[in-house]
């Protein structure tokens, strides 16, 4: 018995290199659990900034975007953390006085000041672009339109922002960047699905952009991207002159040539069907004739009463006269000789096409619906208008009749919308919280943060990553127990036998 006892048991867990081995699997496994728990607890977000100014015809807004440093080129990171109006008018109105331009936009650039980190001052991209209120004055007054320009770039300057410059944008980038936009807020880049064309309409110009199931039959308005891998043939075109503020004075010319004989002495009464009944105002004739987007309209002098009529069939026919549809050179036009295919697919309306179908509740009816509602609010009298909308600047209040009718026709007559694709058409100001607009487009690309080619995506999202490795942590533990138990039971039965 004695003999036996003293033979000794050779327990494999003894042996020093299965503890060395099962020691560093299990410290192996402690770390790899430590660590994706740590990496699973959200990092503080790293942020980066971007500063775009829109000078527009009638104003000016400063638009900051934020996204965090590490995913900027993913779709939908960029969000709009900040806006700012500028006070008084479009840049384009100071061409008396260049230097009041920059002064203008002082109390917004401070703002962004604030409103960016200051650590993140010196890498934040700023950059200006004006639409059609300074491609006008271009056309009118070039030195004119340049001092503004350099007055506003001298003010940029004067931040502690990396300037990136002040340019007048061409009606084509201002259509395809507002078309990304909101194709890029609405995460449609990387989607297999249709993307959402693009309609704005400013004070002076409005822009038509979509992908288009026709061949593109003028170059002009056609524009090819590469984003996150997939390509897009665009159409898009830009009506200088066409923008709500333009269209007024046009079609209010038009009536004056009309009605005026160049022997009458003023002021004399212009009958206006876009206006209110009730409505009535004395007005000059350089108030309507001071733009360059009158040309062949023989141009009238003096004071005129403007008196409103508030008849809408009337008002669309006064603003049928400012589409010019006699002629196309094309298989098919919109207006004015311009080929554009047949509208195709959902459209989000933005800037003036909502601001204006917004105030008036038109943006969610059929197309009958929507004009017998704008028929009777056109025929609304001016004294209730202006009561029941107290607080509405009256200039802006007379306009609305005018407006809408424009949009209406314009949608209709002009881009070949019918009463069966109109709930195609989606009134928008925001998407996520970031305006619909050209200037989240032109940041993007300036900053090249939308890829040509898709990022590589990693094998599994981060989310899946962790729990992964959780899992598969918690199973070699478990099998090392099984393994470790099975070993101490078979030693234990060859102890016993031993015995
Ligand atoms: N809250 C607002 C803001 C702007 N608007 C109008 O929206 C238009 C904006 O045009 P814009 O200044 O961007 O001009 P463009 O340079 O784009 O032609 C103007 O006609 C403004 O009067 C509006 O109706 N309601
Ligand atoms: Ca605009």
């Amino acid at each position: 018995m004695d003999e036996q006892r003293e033979v000794k048991v050779q327990n494999p867990w003894h042996r020093p290199v299965v503890i060395f081995l099962a020691g560093v699997i299990t410290g192996g496994i402690i770390i790899m659990v430590a660590i994706s728990v740590i990496q699973y607890k959200p990092l503080p977000q790293k942020y980066k900034y971007g500063i775009v100014l829109d000078a527009g015809s009638s104003h000016t807004s400063v638009f900051i975007y934020e996204w965090p440093a590490e995913k900027e080129n993913n779709t939908g990171m960029v969000r709009q953390k900040h806006t700012c109006n500028v006070e008084g008018k479009g840049i384009s109105s100071y061409s008396n006085n260049p230097v009041g331009a920059g002064r203008s936009l002082q109390k917004c650039m401070e703002e962004a000041k604030k409103t960016i980190p200051a650590h993140r001052h010196h890498e934040t991209p700023v950059y200006l672009g004006a639409t059609a209120g300074m491609r006008l004055l271009k056309m009118e007054n070039e030195d004119a339109s340049e001092k503004v320009l350099e007055s506003v770039a001298h003010s940029l300057k004067s931040y502690p922002f990396s300037y990136q410059g002040a340019r007048i944008i061409t009606g084509q980038e201002e259509g395809a960047f507002g078309w990304i936009t909101v194709n890029y807020l609405s995460k449609n880049l990387r989607k297999p699905t249709g993307t959402l064309g693009a309609l704005d309409l400013g004070g002076a110009s409005t822009q038509i952009t979509f992908v288009p199931q026709q061949e593109i039959e003028s170059q002009d308005n056609s524009i090819d991207f590469r984003l996150y891998g997939n390509n897009y043939h665009l159409y898009t075109h830009s009506f200088l002159c066409y923008g709500k503020d333009q269209v007024l004075k046009i079609s209010m010319g038009k009536k004056m040539e009309s009605t005026f004989k160049a022997d009458e002495t003023h002021p004399i009464e212009l009958k206006d069907p876009c206006f209110h009944p009730g409505y009535n105002l004395t007005k000059t004739a350089g108030s309507v004739f001071d733009t360059p987007c009158m040309e062949g309209v023989k141009m009238a002098n003096g004071s005129f009463f403007h008196v409103g009529t508030g008849n809408w069939s009337q008002c669309q026919q006064s603003i049928r006269k400012v589409f010019n549809t006699s002629y196309c050179p094309y298989s098919r036009c919109s207006f004015n000789g311009i080929f554009q295919p047949s509208v195709d697919g959902n459209f989000g309306a933005f800037s003036a096409f909502f601001f204006v179908m917004d105030f008036l509740n038109l943006t969610s009816d059929s197309l009958d619906i929507t004009k017998q509602n704008l028929s009777t609010y056109c025929s609304t009298p001016w004294k209730k208008i202006v009561q029941n909308h107290p607080k509405t600047k009256e200039k802006y209040l007379s306009e609305y009749c005018f407006s809408a009718t424009y949009i209406l026709t314009l949608l209709e007559d002009g881009y070949k919308f019918t009463s069966k694709n109109w709930k195609d058409i989606k009134f928008i100001k925001k998407i996520e919280d970031s305006d619909a607009g050209w200037t989240l487009g032109y940041m993007l690309n300036l900053t090249n943060m939308i890829p040509a080619e898709a990022p590589d995506t990693p094998l599994m999202p981060y989310g899946g990553y962790v729990a992964f490795m959780l899992l598969f942590s918690l199973l070699i533990l478990v099998l090392l127990l099984m393994v470790y138990l099975y070993f101490r039971r078979s030693s234990r039965t060859a102890q016993k036998d031993i015995i």
